[in-house]
């Protein structure tokens, strides 16, 4: 089912679907923030993806303006205090990227540092402080979900972890998830929606009354692989360990992977993303 074992070069073969070739396409512009990290991996997997009559054109994001072309967003892995810090330093493009995360209706996907980003305002964790600077600040995206930064780790204990999860295309063909000093969940407490765990459910359906707000867990990694539990008197509150190996979270049109899809040769997360929280299909 899952294995596990020190990072190496993956390789995979990519998932393409035929265009269809009747009505005319629909146009879909997906921007990815360009300030810092793994961008233009995503970008390259986004140009990849086959979705029948669906043309996806995949910019990157540096500007308000920018953003505001877009329809959905990937806010990738890096350095979340320098994607931060750029952002703030970048005129007008911070209040326009916290109304585009935190609004349901937009389709925003963070990948490891992304994951971070798209946590509540207070609920980061961990890492090191940096002098001088008040306590780095979540975006928001995913309700109630606090992370604590590079818990697995330095870049030395990166790791690779092959799960199959139901909620991707051929199911049963294990994701090459990759973990470079990830962050770990440290409480998912949503106030007023509830969790549904679908790691293990091939044929789950939620009601379509819940769908924008229920969070769904579509990955979560084996107890070996979880990491120690973080401090339990910080300003986060004591940690949950049972959310601790959560390392994929949908909320609507939101996701989060602690892992990096986009450096897996695989592009079926992408494609989930695509479908499910961009296109709803
Ligand atoms: N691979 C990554 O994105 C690492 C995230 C990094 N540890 C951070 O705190 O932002």
């Amino acid at each position: 089912m899952i294995s596990y074992h020190h990072l190496t070069l993956a390789t995979s073969t990519t998932m393409t679907l035929p265009m269809a070739s009747s009505s005319k396409p629909r146009r879909v512009i997906i921007g990815v923030l360009a300030l810092q990290g793994a961008f233009i991996e995503h970008i390259h997997y986004l140009e990849r993806l086959r979705i029948p009559n669906t043309v996806i054109r995949a910019i990157p994001i540096r500007t308000a303006d920018q953003l505001e072309s877009c329809e959905a967003l990937i806010i990738p892995g890096g350095e979340s205090t320098v994607i931060q810090s750029v952002a703030e330093r970048t005129e007008g493009l911070l209040p326009i990227l916290l109304d585009f995360v935190r609004n349901p209706q937009r389709a925003v996907w963070g990948t490891c540092a992304g994951m971070i980003l798209m946590a509540e305002e207070d609920g980061i964790g961990g890492g090191k402080v940096i002098k001088g600077r008040p306590p780095q600040k979540g975006w928001g995206g995913i309700e109630g979900l606090k992370v604590w930064r590079n818990l697995y780790g330095t870049q030395l204990e990166s790791f690779e972890a092959h799960m199959e999860i139901p909620a991707l295309s051929q199911p049963t063909k294990p994701f090459n998830c990759i973990f470079i000093r990830a962050p770990a969940v440290h409480s998912l407490q949503p106030k007023s929606t509830s969790v549904a765990d679908l790691t293990q459910d091939l044929h789950h359906t939620i009601a379509p009354t819940e769908t924008s707000t229920t969070i769904e867990v579509l990955a979560t990694l084996p107890s070996e692989c979880t990491p120690p539990p973080p401090p339990q008197d910080s300003h986060l509150g004591p940690s949950n360990h049972e959310d601790l190996g959560k390392v994929m979270i949908r909320q609507g049109s939101k996701l989060v992977t602690s892992f990096h899809p986009e450096l897996s040769g695989d592009t079926r997360i992408h494609q989930y993303w695509v479908e499910k929280c961009v296109l709803g299909m």
